[in-house]
């Protein structure tokens, strides 16, 4: 594309970019933000800015579904709405050149047999979708399908623990080797990593190290996260990266948050982690959760009633892994008094598990995480005042509390300053619609019931 815009020296001007991107954070759904506006980096010009995508996938969603929003903002914070996309990273931040920064290990001994270390059990079959797992989920499946494409590669999923994110990159790495059964595809922890690149160096091995990664056809690195302050070691996964990407070889990482807020990752390994696509997963929703419960049960022929499988799903929102532990919890139990699960089992069973994270979230915590979120007194959140900036935040306050808590629409409505129990049920109905509808709205919950669970 060629500029319209003036070029000036970019440290000289203000970038309007850190404010643009403020506002569209609180207008969009965080996993938008995540995966099309975090990538983009900024730089002034003397009227407007230029936005650099790194890859014209991104390039082409930014184009398509919010330039014209762009416009809007920049012409409000920078009086000029001229912005030009492009695709590439800050030039400051672009290697001197792509021979240069590989620092291939020269000449290489022929690669070791290949000893494929998958773990065939999870798949995409056994994972189930739900609206905070889908996009990373199509992700993944797009990776199995077109390894080493440049519109998913690296194909980064970020997100809280325990929400599949492993098991994602699992089901990509099988799928390509049901695909294609000669598929080279490595599994790795970042830890795992860390160890063997220094037990390498110690050995004065680093040459077997790095023939590892010769000629397979897929890295898999696992929470990548583990890297930050280890200096090293990221320059050394730097240059695998490196190698993989220009040989085309598909790379599949996990973070436990976007690589840009790890402090400790070097800028050029943000920079290359923002190349391909950049997924977020969210933690489940009831429905989800009791999908997933019922599906693991299943999955291990344990008779699980769907009312235990609410009553999981209900009280356990933090992550799949504990709520993988209680069903675990549960079957072992009743495997060896013989007995059925039933409710009462579950509560019996699970008393402290259920009580502890029903500790965790009460109401009066609710009411003052909400009026923090938005910013209000607590007593205008209780008070009778209908004013819509008070209204809707309270209509959330209480659809939390049903979500979070055991209490009784009652019980919520007395805690409320004194509301009739049909004020609280039509308060939930409300939520629930506009989570559909009101994407600012469904931001504000996702938020929410994070704070409240993690
Ligand atoms: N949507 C889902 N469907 C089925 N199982 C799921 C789903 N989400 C998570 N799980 C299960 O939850 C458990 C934890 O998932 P996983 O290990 O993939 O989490 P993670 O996000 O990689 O966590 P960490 O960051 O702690 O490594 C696994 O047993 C996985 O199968």
């Amino acid at each position: 594309m060629t500029s319209s815009l003036q070029s000036h020296p970019a440290d000289a001007l203000p970038d309007p970019w850190p404010q643009c991107m403020a506002r569209l954070a609180a207008e969009l759904p965080q996993e938008e933000v995540h995966t099309w506006l975090k990538p983009l980096q900024s730089k002034p010009q003397s009227r407007g800015l230029v936005l650099f995508a790194p890859n014209a996938f991104v390039l082409d969603e930014v184009r398509a579904r919010y330039l014209p929003r762009i416009r809007e903002l920049l012409n409000h914070f920078a009086g000029s709405p001229e912005v030009q996309l492009e695709i590439g990273t800050l030039p400051s931040s672009r290697p001197a050149s792509p021979s240069a920064s590989m620092h291939r290990p020269t000449p290489m001994p022929a690669a070791e047999p290949f000893v494929g270390n998958m773990d065939t059990h999870y798949s995409f079959d056994n994972f189930v979708e739900g609206r905070s797992n889908q996009m990373a989920r199509a992700a993944a499946w797009q990776a199995a399908q077109k390894p080493g494409d440049r519109l998913h590669n690296p194909l980064l999923l970020y997100g809280g623990t325990g929400l599949g994110k492993t098991h994602l990159m699992f089901a990509a790495g099988n799928e390509m080797r049901r695909l294609n059964p000669g598929a080279r595809v490595l599994y790795m922890r970042s830890n795992e990593f860390y160890n063997e690149f220094f037990r390498a160096l110690q050995d004065r091995t680093a040459d077997q190290f790095k023939r590892r990664f010769q000629n397979i056809d897929a890295l898999l690195l696992d929470d990548i996260q583990f890297f930050a302050g280890k200096d090293r070691t990221q320059e050394e996964f730097f240059h695998t990266f490196n190698t993989l990407f220009d040989g085309k070889q598909q790379i599949i990482l996990t973070c436990d948050r976007y690589p840009r807020e790890v402090e400790g990752l070097e800028p050029r390994l943000k920079s290359r982690l923002a190349w391909g696509l950049s997924v977020a997963i969210d933690p489940p929703d009831f429905e989800t959760r009791a999908q997933i419960v019922l599906a693991k049960a299943r999955e291990r022929g344990v008779q699980l009633p769907e009312d235990v499988a609410f009553l999981l799903a209900k009280r356990m929102h933090s992550n799949v892994r504990d709520l993988e532990g209680a069903l675990n919890t549960l079957a072992a139990r009743a495997n060896f008094t013989g007995k059925q699960i039933t409710a009462e089992f579950a509560q019996d069973t699970l008393r402290d598990l259920l009580r502890a994270q029903q500790a965790s979230v009460s109401i009066p915590n609710i009411q003052k995480t909400v009026a923090d979120y938005y910013g209000l007194p607590l007593r205008e959140l209780l008070s009778k005042r209908r004013t819509r900036s008070l209204a809707r935040p309270r209509q959330v306050a209480m659809a939390l509390a049903k979500e979070l808590t055991e209490h009784s629409l009652p019980e919520i409505g007395d805690a409320f300053g004194g509301r009739d129990h049909t004020t609280v049920l039509h308060a939930c109905k409300q939520v629930r619609n506009l989570i559909a509808t009101d994407a600012k709205l469904h931001e504000d919950w996702d938020k929410l019931l994070r704070k409240l669970t993690e």
